[in-house]
């Protein structure tokens, strides 16, 4: 099948938020099999809500999400992240009092009984991060916010899922931190990994991902390509961002 054919997320009309309010309006998006999708906005756009009801983690959800062949919009959480999709969410969210490598085995909680896959999976994050093996007896605590958020994207390849959702894995980071992470995420693109990357920083969405969406206000306003901006420069985007 073809990519066009068989994305690895596919959303349609999708409506989600909290209490009685919906935040995110009608919103369609589509990240291809090994394509890397950005969805760009301001504070407040939606763009962590849509990350969320991808993994069923609200209540207030209509529309269909369809990761490869599922429909997953009935699923409850733990299914969904059971090798459907993985998030590293904002704020990296590791359990700080545990070592590098029990944040990342917990990642393949759903694999505990597959012995010789999770060492496959652990060697393949070494072999991105190598720094972590060096680091894995090591409280994840004690670590950098560069390294930490190595860790956070090392357990969500730990479930082995169709797709992956990181959010805003720059924030907070030096220069050399967010250098690091734009390398690891083009080498998982190279590995041929399915990418939705919520981001506020316009460079890293444009050099890591090969198409672009614009959120505000709960909806879609614009999808472009990283070529759109390199000839039109980041104004055809920063009226949105504000
Ligand atoms: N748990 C919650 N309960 C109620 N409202 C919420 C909750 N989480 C977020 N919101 C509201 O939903 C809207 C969208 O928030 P969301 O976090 O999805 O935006 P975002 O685009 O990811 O922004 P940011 O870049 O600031 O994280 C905001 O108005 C926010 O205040």
């Amino acid at each position: 099948m073809t990519r066009e054919q068989n994305p690895a997320l596919k959303i349609e009309a999708l409506c989600a938020g909290y209490g009685r309010f919906d935040v995110v309006r009608d919103v369609s998006l589509r990240v291809g099999k090994g394509e890397a999708v950005a969805l760009l906005g301001p504070n407040g756009a939606g763009k962590t809500t849509v990350l969320r009801a991808i993994m069923s983690l609200i209540k207030n959800r209509r529309g269909s999400i369809r990761i490869g062949d599922t429909d997953v919009s009935s699923f409850p959480p733990h299914r969904v992240a059971s090798g459907y999709a993985a998030i590293a969410p904002e704020g990296r969210r590791l359990f700080t009092e545990l070592t590098v490598e029990d944040n990342l085995i917990l990642g393949a909680f759903r694999l505990r009984h597959e012995k010789a896959r999770v060492e496959s999976l652990l060697a393949s994050v070494y072999a991105l991060f190598p720094v972590l093996l060096t680091y894995r007896q090591r409280r994840s605590s004690f670590l950098s916010g560069g390294e930490q958020q190595m860790v956070a994207i090392g357990r969500m390849l730990m479930s082995d899922p169709e797709i992956l959702l990181l959010d805003e894995p720059s924030i907070a980071l030096s220069p050399v931190a967010v250098g690091i992470v734009v390398k690891a995420l083009l080498e998982l693109r190279r590995r041929g990994a399915s990418l939705l990357l919520v981001e506020q920083r316009v460079d890293v969405a444009a050099e890591v991902c090969d198409r672009l969406y614009i959120m505000t206000h709960g909806e879609i306003v614009e999808e472009m390509t990283p070529d759109d901006i390199k000839h039109e420069g980041f104004d055809i985007i920063n009226k949105y961002l504000g």
